[in-house]
């Protein structure tokens, strides 16, 4: 059988990415030209490249269209629920660290933990008669965080397209959940961290869709052998 592998072809993953599989022993060749969403593994026969977007290989590993896909298990988590009954996250690849946090403008002085944000979002009720605004484009694990995990339920989600970090300065929203790696964006945008307020913290992972196909093909186990050796 003919295995797939979704990496990323462009973004900030490509080239460590194309490095760990080098290592690996399994080195990446585009099929036809430079621009081609298509390429092979020398030396592999059954094993088939496709070039997407990180945001796309967690989308196709979700729904079974690739075998296995690089991409950040924050994508993963956020683009399926029971992300770990449907994939396998085979390994952590070491490159594409970002946090996905919590994070509250800085003058909210006596605001430190999700405690103390669940307090300010039932005041916001009380005093201001409507609920906090939490700009993300992370909607599912901001859900999971407030309301499963700590209990938070007065809230509403302002979607977010981008520039995120500005949402509390530009009045759109009251906090944010985004990712961050370096902490200068939120640093510029006068926000700070929930001292438990990280919600994930994410690399590139190798990722399996859960297929019965999957189950005793030695392909499979050789292609998570050798990424896992390259680490
Ligand atoms: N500073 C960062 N900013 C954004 N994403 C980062 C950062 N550091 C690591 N990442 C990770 O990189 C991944 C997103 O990569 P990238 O932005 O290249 O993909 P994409 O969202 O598919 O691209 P595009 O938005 O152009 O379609 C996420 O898993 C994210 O956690
Ligand atoms: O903690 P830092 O190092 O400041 O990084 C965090 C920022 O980087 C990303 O934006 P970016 O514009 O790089 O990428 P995007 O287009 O994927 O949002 C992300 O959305 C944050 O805004």
């Amino acid at each position: 059988m003919t295995i797939t592998i979704a990496l990323p072809s462009k973004g900030r993953m490509k080239d460590d990415c194309t490095d760990v599989f080098t290592r690996a022993g399994m080195p990446i060749i585009a099929v036809g030209n430079d621009r081609s969403y298509r390429g092979r593994v020398e030396g592999w026969d059954n094993v088939e490249i496709a070039f997407l977007s990180a945001s796309e290989i967690s989308r196709e590993i979700g729904n079974g269209s690739v075998d296995f896909g690089v991409t950040g298990e924050d994508l993963v988590r956020e683009g399926m629920a029971e992300a770990d009954r449907r994939v396998d996250f085979c390994a952590r690849l070491g490159f594409g660290h970002a946090d996905v946090v919590v994070a509250v403008p800085d003058i909210w002085l006596d605001v430190d933990t999700m405690a103390d944000l669940g307090d300010v979002a039932a005041d916001f009720r009380a005093r201001r008669g409507r609920r906090l605004a939490i700009a993300t484009k992370y909607w599912r694990l901001t859900q999971q965080f407030f309301s499963s995990q700590h209990g938070i339920q007065l809230y509403r989600i302002v979607e977010s397209l981008g520039a995120t970090e500005g949402a509390p300065a530009a009045g759109s929203a009251d906090i944010i959940v985004d990712i961050t790696s370096t902490g200068s964006t939120l640093k510029a945008n006068h926000l700070k961290v929930l001292s438990d307020g990280v919600i994930l913290r994410s690399e590139a992972c190798l990722v399996r869709a859960r297929k019965e196909s999957h189950e005793g093909d030695p392909l499979v186990q050789r292609i998570i052998a050798a990424v896992r050796a390259a680490l």
